[in-house]
């Protein structure tokens, strides 16, 4: 804390937290001979212009030195005079800094509550992170048991909902795909708020290439093809969802970190401004960062990490050719093979979701674009804050026709195999997998910004070398024991390090 490295008073016990309030008493004093110090000045007149008796009371108050509400009976048994009255300095200086309006961590210990605490005490022991605005607030927690019926709710919109379109997969899962229920917005609104938003968008792209034009290209101008559909890896089942904390799929959503879903604003227009009234709140369509990309959509407000849009929607057609054209559909797959593509090129029969661009890489890449229950949606992996581009990765091919070089995951999918049965090894891990949609998943969740900086730095124009160590790697570390899949509790009971992924599926440890 600042008062370790910058303060200028001397003490006699560095070691030792420090009771704030005499610290700050002792800075008050020195102001005079410290003025050339690199103490954070700004920071004196505040605590300089705090009443005095505001400390003292603070300092008298015998109970802003109480710890018992944190610790059983037998752990301050066994606490040391030393250490209560360590651990009494850490919270007076946390409720102190709380108390002046400073952001403060709150002491770990201060975290658990054992007893409960006199009403004074709750105002600074129920807060997990300082709020200006909420520094005195009692802040409620909510029941997990609360949290799970929430969840439910929301997986029974995407289940229970049929959808409107006139032709429908052939897979009976995907003949109940979802229709999420909508906000009821007022369509005025809406209307006027995106009719002025095609216009202005329209007006500000043709003044931009207009002054582009006069310019020297500060970018290579491509014609870009539209000879693309985009791709997802091809899921088996597309009945479960990947969890990128839990590194495993549940059926449906993930039961300890669920999705946030955002819903479509309702259209009933049968006009091509359908496309643009579905944009859900918070979210707006202008000309894109990238260049040359044409719209994109952009965050009005911080999204969350897991944050679920969609489905994406179009016209549903079997015609390749015609999907191929457009470059705006999404092809799906039944047990893994292509069943039909989502085409969102007609913007009276598609949403907003059309409008979100390709990411150019890892950093800029926010969603990630998944099948559940033939349906796409796109997945927030990180917080959206607010002003940022939402880009989805289309996928290898078409990324290479706009022209962007990413790591591709399925080269790196390559199996080794032991006693006849073929196993993926993780280049940058120890992790091993049974399956090549679990490798790809752990790649791309747990390693996707490593292998974009492998490729872009120490691997240039030469993935070759990455294949080789790659294989390489594998044969130091991958143990040949083959570990009965029925078995992952007695695994996990025998402590063996790096079980990863679903247990029924991964039944490899690597050494
Ligand atoms: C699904 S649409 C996205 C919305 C499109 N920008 C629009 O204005 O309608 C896909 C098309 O957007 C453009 N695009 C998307 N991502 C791009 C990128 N990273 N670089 C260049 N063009 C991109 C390409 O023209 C591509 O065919």
């Amino acid at each position: 804390m600042v008062y370790w490295t910058k303060c200028p008073v001397e003490f006699s016990k560095p070691w030792e937290p420090l009771d704030v309030s005499t610290l700050i008493k002792q800075l008050i004093s020195s102001i005079g001979m410290t003025a050339n110090s690199s103490f954070a000045f700004d920071e004196i007149p505040k605590l300089a212009n705090m009443e005095q008796s505001d400390f003292r009371k603070f300092e008298e108050d015998e109970r802003s030195g109480d710890i018992e509400q944190y610790f059983t009976k037998t752990q301050m048994a066994s606490l040391s005079d030393y250490e209560k009255l360590r651990y009494r300095n850490m919270k007076k200086n946390y409720e102190m800094m709380v108390k002046m309006g400073l952001p403060a961590q709150k002491p770990e210990f201060m975290k658990k509550q054992i007893k409960t605490p006199s009403a004074k005490h709750t105002d600074f022991a129920s807060e997990d992170k300082w709020k200006p605005s909420s520094s005195k607030k009692n802040i409620a927690q909510t029941p997990t048991f609360m949290q799970r019926s929430k969840k439910k709710q929301r997986v029974k919109h995407v289940d229970d909902t049929d959808s409107d379109e006139e032709w429908r997969p052939s897979s009976e899962k995907a003949k109940k795909s979802a229709n999420p229920p909508v906000f009821k917005l007022l369509k005025k609104t809406r209307k006027a708020k995106s009719e002025k938003m095609e216009q202005a968008c329209a007006e500000e792209m043709s003044r931009k290439k207009d002054e582009e034009n006069k310019e020297a290209h500060r970018y290579p101008q491509r014609q870009l093809p539209k000879t693309n559909y985009m791709y997802l890896e091809v899921p088996d089942d597309d009945e479960f969802i990947y969890c990128e904390d839990c590194e495993r799929e549940y059926e449906g959503d993930c039961p300890v970190h669920p999705c946030i879903h955002i819903y479509d604003s309702t259209s009933t227009t049968k006009s091509e401004k359908r496309a643009m009234e579905t944009l859900p709140e918070g979210l707006s369509v202008k000309e894109s960062r990238i260049p040359n990309a044409g719209l994109g959509v952009f965050a009005d407000k911080t999204f969350p990490q897991r944050s679920r849009f969609g489905p994406y929607e179009g016209e549903v057609t079997t015609d390749p050719d015609k999907a191929h054209s457009t470059g705006y559909a999404w092809q799906i797959y039944d047990d893994g093979t292509t069943n039909h593509y989502i085409d969102a090129n007609n913007k009276t029969k598609s949403n907003w979701m059309r409008y979100v661009n390709c990411a150019r890489n890892e950093d800029e890449q926010n969603l990630i674009a998944y099948q559940y229950k033939g349906q796409i949606f796109y997945r927030s992996f990180k917080d959206i804050l607010q002003g940022t581009e939402l880009l989805v990765w289309y996928g290898q091919d078409y990324g290479k026709d706009l022209g962007i070089d990413r790591v591709d995951i399925k080269s790196l999918l390559k199996p080794r195999y032991i006693n006849g049965e073929a196993i993926y090894g993780c280049p940058l891990c120890k992790a091993c997998f049974s399956h090549d949609r679990f490798m790809s998943n752990h790649l791309k969740y747990r390693h996707g910004t490593k292998l974009e900086w492998m490729l872009n730095h120490e691997l240039r124009g030469d993935k070759s070398r990455l294949h080789h160590s790659i294989s390489h790697r594998k044969k130091e570390n991958i143990r040949e024991t083959l570990i009965s899949s029925k078995e992952p509790d007695m695994l996990l009971k025998e402590g063996l390090p790096h079980l990863i992924g679903d247990s029924l599926y991964c039944y490899y440890i690597i050494l």
